[in-house]
């Protein structure tokens, strides 16, 4: 039967570059507002990336511990698709007019417990999220970091939302990690890096191609 996977290629920090991973075939990009990252943006050059993307591209903007009003004026600022969010204070308003992504860290079978009531108070509250991201938990460190989530716990994991892993992949493991999960998307930073803040892009060809062809076999 197969699936139409969707991939986020994150931590793009150059339009020209951003430009070629579109053209490969990522479904969405991300731009990193997280100051202490080393793909960290800046929102000018954001905004250059933005707008040298074609416009089946989607711009996703990741930030750590903003309040979410000033998540809303840099994404409506700037146009962004989505946002991910970690650590956010709660809340307050009901309207939310972008997608939002809650990035989520698991370490244990709990954390996914734990992940499962708050997709659904999110949904009670009326405002469920666009998807959940699902990442390693590595104390000290928000995202990038390298480190695989524990697969065998999302084995039959079933939110009430679509979800996408994190953590970890690479062109090497990505068919694996689709095969056995089944994810409605995948997200990729440092696997497919050249250096720091810049992809490789014969790995980003790589990571989509695996990442596709598992997708379609499963
Ligand atoms: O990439 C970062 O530096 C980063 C920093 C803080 C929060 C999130 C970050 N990136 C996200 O983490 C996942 C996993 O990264 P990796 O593939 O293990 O390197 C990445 O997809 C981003 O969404």
């Amino acid at each position: 039967m197969g699936y139409p996977i969707r991939i986020k290629i994150c931590g793009v920090t150059d339009p020209l570059e951003a430009v070629k991973i579109a053209e490969l075939g990522a479904d969405a990009i991300g731009l990193n507002f997280y100051p202490s990252s080393p793909r960290y943006v800046a929102p000018p050059q954001a905004a250059a990336i933005v707008r040298a993307l074609p416009p089946f591209t989607a711009p996703v903007g990741i930030f750590v511990g903003w309040p979410m009003r000033q998540v809303c004026a840099v994404a409506y600022q700037l146009g962004l698709r989505a946002v991910q969010t970690y650590a956010e204070p709660p809340l307050r308003e009901d309207a939310f007019p972008f997608a939002h992504i809650p990035a989520l860290r698991i370490r244990e079978a709990g954390d996914l417990e734990a992940a499962q009531e708050y997709l659904r108070a999110l949904q009670a509250a009326g405002r469920p999220p666009a998807a959940v991201l699902l990442d390693a938990f590595v104390p000290g460190q928000w995202g990038g970091t390298g480190q695989t989530a524990p697969w065998e716990l999302l084995e039959n994991f079933a939110p009430p939302v679509p979800w996408i892993l994190a953590g970890g992949l690479t062109p090497e493991n990505v068919a694996d990690a689709v095969r056995r999960l089944r994810p409605w998307g995948v997200d990729v930073a440092g696997g497919v890096e050249a250096a720091p803040g810049r992809k490789d892009l014969e790995k980003v060809r790589q990571f989509i191609l695996q990442a596709r062809i598992a997708a379609s076999n499963c």
